[in-house]
């Protein structure tokens, strides 16, 4: 059984990390959007750089919760029959043991050189990160996808899409572009589709079945 895992902002809510519904989409009374594009990093990078600084700092003060663990029993079980695929950018899939994480959506323990594209792993202040490893410039940035720009690895995602026999939602509202198109196109492939999330989400009517409840109590039972 090849199976396809997204994950979105709800499987770290009992964790603590705030859902972007939770907060309305507000951020200090940004829409995040607007916080949240490469527009806004042009116009004000001390704002953008203080969103990401707030929320990679936050991560100190939050742990895994019983769906993440149940996610890594889940690829100590399956190994390459499993891909995990997530929008959040917090570490809380890797705390909780899993080890093939596919960040479509980028992470905040990472830093991307805007000049040369090189990557490096940073935990503090963004404003206090040293130069670019690879080319010296100070230009890093957030190594997070932004509004209006591509998400990573897309070709692998829709690769194990096309393959997979089941595909997965947990704890999203498939209101984000491309993320919310995959259940469509597993679908068409073929795939049985499972949503477990606390409400029927914009997208819950392209899924076979639809188990709703906190994700702590649904995954583990899915899983186990
Ligand atoms: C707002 C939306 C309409 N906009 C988009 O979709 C846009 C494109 C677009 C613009 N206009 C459009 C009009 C129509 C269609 C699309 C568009 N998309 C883009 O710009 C993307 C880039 C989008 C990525 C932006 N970056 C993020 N994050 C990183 C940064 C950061 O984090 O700061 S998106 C960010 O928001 C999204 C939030 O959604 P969720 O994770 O689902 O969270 P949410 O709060 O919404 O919902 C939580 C859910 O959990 C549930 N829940 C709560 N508690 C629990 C609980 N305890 N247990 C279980 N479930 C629970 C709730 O019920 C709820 O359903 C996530 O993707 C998250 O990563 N790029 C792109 O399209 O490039 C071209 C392209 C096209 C095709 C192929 C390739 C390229």
């Amino acid at each position: 059984m090849r199976i396809v895992v997204l994950t979105g902002a709800g499987i770290s809510a009992e964790s603590g990390v705030p859902t972007f519904r939770d907060a309305d989409g507000l951020w200090e009374g940004h829409r995040v959007e607007e916080v949240a594009t490469p527009e806004a990093f042009v116009a004000d990078p001390a704002l953008v750089q203080s969103f990401y600084d707030a929320r990679r700092a936050a991560l100190a003060g939050v742990e895994p919760n019983p769906a993440h663990h149940a996610l890594a029993r889940l690829e100590r079980a399956l190994g390459e029959d499993l891909l995990l695929v997530t929008q959040n950018i917090d570490d809380l899939h890797e705390r909780g043991g899993s080890t093939g994480v596919l960040h479509m959506h980028g992470e905040l323990l990472s830093a991307l050189c805007a000049g040369c594209a090189a990557r490096s792993r940073w935990e503090g202040p963004l404003a206090e990160a040293p130069d670019c490893p690879g080319c010296g410039e100070a230009a890093l940035r957030p190594d997070v996808v932004w509004f209006g720009e591509v998400p990573y690895q897309m070709e692998r995602i829709f690769g194990a899409l096309d393959a997979a026999d089941l595909f997965v939602s947990i704890g999203t509202s498939g209101a984000v572009y491309p993320a919310a198109g995959f259940v469509q196109y597993a679908r068409r492939r073929g795939a049985r589709a499972l949503e477990l999330n606390l409400q029927p989400s914009d997208g819950t009517l392209w899924f076979n079945e639809a188990r709703h409840g906190p994700a702590s109590e649904l995954v583990p039972a899915w899983v186990d």
